[in-house]
């Protein structure tokens, strides 16, 4: 089906959805193209599909871990996923993830809405779009975009079916909701699990960083949505986490996840097209590189232009 889809797509596309383990696709819209988009960092885990709303908006579609689930959190290509969507136009992205709860009050297939994360990957992870050559630095102190947080957590709450099933976020519970994203695949050890508690912790993944991180670089409002799956290993009153669980709860919430994603494209349409979503970080990289122009690496600064056309002089960079 989706072969016979056009490979190209000629308008720009401002609102993206990333689907994480169990989300691999929108059902819920009608693909109208599927884009296989080549970036100098690579090509992301899966081709791109658009999709438009019914009066014709377009949306873009990225399986986080490929259409067949095949790369490991620390695998996944970020770099290529989020310059192959800014590419495209996106100024917004929805990133769907599985997630443990490291409270008792969110309990499995809850969503939640986090606004801040604590960075527990090893390193191994390219978190960057610079390098040697071209040096800069985004602020990360609000990892999430507050505006994108507050929309979802005000609109998504009553599209939640189910006994018992809520969204959390900072508006529900007056406190930071802070995501822990550790490296994997091996899920937490039980002391390790509490140490996270310790640390304020509310849930915990494998999947934001450096998701996020190259989501600000590249001038693109970002936030994470967490579908709560298992109690990780803190709480022994449950078995720790397994993918069997995680699954299951998924399976069973999926149509939240996609109830979810429908009424965000309702909101979100009309406050990217105003302009009141998508543009509060736009141009903040031009003032953010340390590198001085005749220190810039001709080659790099034409990697740059992918993401920021036009940003910074080719002139007076150095030829290495
Ligand atoms: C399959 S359990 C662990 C896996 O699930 C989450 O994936 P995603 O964030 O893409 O939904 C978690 O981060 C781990 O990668
Ligand atoms: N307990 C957990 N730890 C890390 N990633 C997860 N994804 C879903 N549940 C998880």
């Amino acid at each position: 089906m989706s072969q016979q889809l056009p490979h190209e797509f000629n308008e720009p596309v401002t609102l993206a959805i990333i689907g994480g383990t169990g989300l691999y696709k929108l059902d819920s819209l009608t693909p109208v193209a599927h884009l296989t988009v080549s970036t100098p960092w690579g090509f992301p885990s899966s081709p791109i599909t658009i999709s438009r709303t019914d009066d014709g908006f377009p949306i873009a579609f990225l399986a986080r871990h490929g259409q067949h689930h095949q790369y490991l959190p620390s695998d996944v290509p970020s770099q290529a996923n989020i310059a192959a969507l800014k590419k495209l136009g996106v100024k917004a992205i929805v990133a769907f993830s599985a997630v443990g709860s490291l409270q008792q009050h969110i309990k499995p297939r809850d969503f939640v809405i986090p606004n801040q994360v604590i960075d527990r990957t090893k390193g191994i992870r390219k978190s960057t779009f610079f390098e040697k050559g071209f040096v800069a630095h985004v602020g990360f102190g609000e990892p999430f975009d507050l505006k994108l947080n507050k929309l979802i957590a005000d609109s998504c709450a009553d599209v939640l079916e189910g006994e018992n099933v809520k969204l959390h976020s900072r508006h529900t519970l007056k406190d930071d909701v802070t995501l822990i994203c550790m490296e994997g695949p091996a899920f937490s050890t039980r002391a390790e699990s509490r140490l996270y508690r310790s640390w304020g912790g509310s849930v915990i993944n494998m999947s934001c960083l450096p998701e996020a991180k190259l989501a600000k670089e590249a001038e693109i409002s970002y936030q994470m949505i967490c579908m709560s799956t298992d109690y990780d290993a803190w709480n022994e009153t449950e078995e720790p986490v397994t993918v069997e669980t995680v699954v299951g709860n998924l399976k069973a919430n999926s149509a939240n996840a996609h109830r979810v994603a429908v009424k965000l494209i309702e909101v979100l349409e009309p406050k990217l097209k105003s302009g009141e979503i998508g543009e509060d970080l736009k141009h903040s990289m031009k003032f953010s590189v340390s590198t001085a122009d005749s220190g810039k690496d001709r080659a790099l600064l034409e990697k740059m232009h992918y993401l920021f056309p036009g940003y910074w002089p080719l002139e007076n960079s150095t030829t290495r």
